[in-house]
């Protein structure tokens, strides 16, 4: 029970991160009445957009973090991003505060080694074998270690930034150099894994709920330089597939807890299923169930943190998903998306404009959404949608 949102008696939630995904769950969030607060490092991101209100703060830092807290004292701490001082959220939610799902859960998977140590050594789940390296020199013997190819990423990144495979030794330095400059925080950590030669990857994103337990149909999808293109649902598997991959998201979500929706990402290989990472909140792949599901990754999570049951999740239709991005760096007065025309007129197609105030290099500013009756078909028509949608510059800035 809750009271109107902006009076004292409403129920309260502080998003940290507020980009596509944080944005869906404000408009959710405001469906079933809650009041909203969107935080980011910058101003206008497209989560404060929808909200009641919203703060620019650097999520980094713990006490500026734990000031805007204890300030607007939000029923619900809804991370959206990683990078966020976790240590501070542990202390909050011992002091009261609830972190959604926990804040056990933002803070391992914050970084590639909690998550990963957690996952192979502590629940012995399939994972790439891994080392990691502080220096240089230290990456030198840990792709040694590995084997080449593998893949270097920097411990605190997101979407493919600073991550590439490293072929031979000799791409180390290059490696190394590109890490030093993608990863989010001041850190100079990386990971190194084995390179999988998967035939597919999905994401199984995995509900806990008052309900207990659910898996969303699977999701395929395809990355290019780290980061998604395009996905669709639902990914076609085997049984035995199927069966190993819940299993997989059945322990790592069980051993994170809480109540939230996580997606859980998987390598499929022809005898292996593989644990790659997971997000304790909704996932980029997962905006397809905007259209194929009757309840969307974003209410899902909203209703599960909510603590309301969720019975049943059906999936309604094949989908995809398809991202447009940009190609270099604009400011707000530089640029405009246009093709809306074209690619609306794609049947059973919609468009997400997510309405980030500027662009950069691979940044993902909007996502094209059709629904068919097949996977191959919704992903034609998600494709040819999103080949529509253009960013036009004002003036050039290559
Ligand atoms: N060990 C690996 N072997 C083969 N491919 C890999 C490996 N690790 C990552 N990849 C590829 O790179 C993609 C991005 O990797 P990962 O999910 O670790 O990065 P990320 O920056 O956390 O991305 P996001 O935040 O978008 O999930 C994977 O989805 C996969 O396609
Ligand atoms: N793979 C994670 C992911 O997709 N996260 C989504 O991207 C935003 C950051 O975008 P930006 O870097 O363009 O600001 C995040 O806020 C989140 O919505
Ligand atoms: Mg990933």
């Amino acid at each position: 029970m809750y009271g109107a949102p902006l009076s004292g008696q409403a129920k309260k939630m502080m998003l940290l991160g507020s980009g596509e995904l944080g944005k869906e769950v404000i408009i959710e969030a405001q469906r079933l009445g809650v009041e909203t607060i969107a935080v980011d490092r910058y101003a206008s991101a497209p989560a404060m957009q929808a909200a009641h209100r919203s703060y620019v703060i650097n999520m980094l830092d713990g006490e500026e973090l734990r000031r805007l807290i204890e300030q607007e004292k939000p029923d619900l701490i809804v991370p959206e991003i990683e990078a966020i001082a976790t240590p501070t959220l542990v202390e909050l939610e011992q002091e009261g505060y609830h972190v959604v799902p926990t804040a056990n859960a933002a803070r391992l998977t914050m970084d590639r080694e909690g998550i990963r140590r957690l996952a192979a050594e502590t629940l012995g789940l399939p994972t790439a074998g891994y080392a990691f390296a502080d220096s240089l020199d230290e990456l030198r013997a840990a792709v040694a270690q590995i084997g080449t190819p593998c893949v270097i990423k920097p411990i605190m990144s997101s979407s493919g930034k600073g991550q590439s495979v490293c072929r031979t030794p000799e791409d180390v330095e290059q490696c190394w150099n590109y890490a030093m400059e993608g990863g989010r925080a001041k850190k100079t950590r990386v990971i190194v894994e084995e390179f999988i030669r998967f035939d597919s990857e999905i994401t199984l994103l995995t509900v806990r709920s008052v309900s207990g337990t659910t898996y969303c149909a699977p999701i395929g999808h395809i990355q290019k330089d780290g980061d998604y293109i395009e996905s669709w649902q639902p990914h076609a598997m085997s049984e035995q597939q199927i069966q190993e991959a819940q299993r997989i998201a059945g322990a790592i979500t069980e051993a994170l807890g809480g109540a939230g929706l996580y997606g859980v990402e998987l390598f499929l290989a022809p005898d292996k299923v593989y644990f790659s990472e997971v997000s304790p909140r909704p996932h980029d792949t997962g905006m397809v169930t905007m259209v194929t599901q009757d309840l969307s990754e974003f209410a899902l999570h909203v209703r599960a943190i909510l603590g309301f049951p969720i019975p049943t999740i059906r999936l309604l239709t094949p989908g995809a998903s398809y991202t447009l991005k940009a190609d270099r760096e604009a400011s707000a007065e530089e640029f405009r998306i246009g093709g809306l025309e074209q690619a609306l007129a794609v049947p059973n197609s919609q468009v997400r404009v997510f309405g980030k105030p500027e662009t950069k290099f691979g940044r993902r500013m909007a996502v094209a959404l059709s629904s068919a009756d097949t996977v191959d078909e919704a992903r034609k028509q998600a494709a040819e949608a999103a080949s529509h949608l253009r960013i036009e510059y004002a003036a050039l800035k290559l």
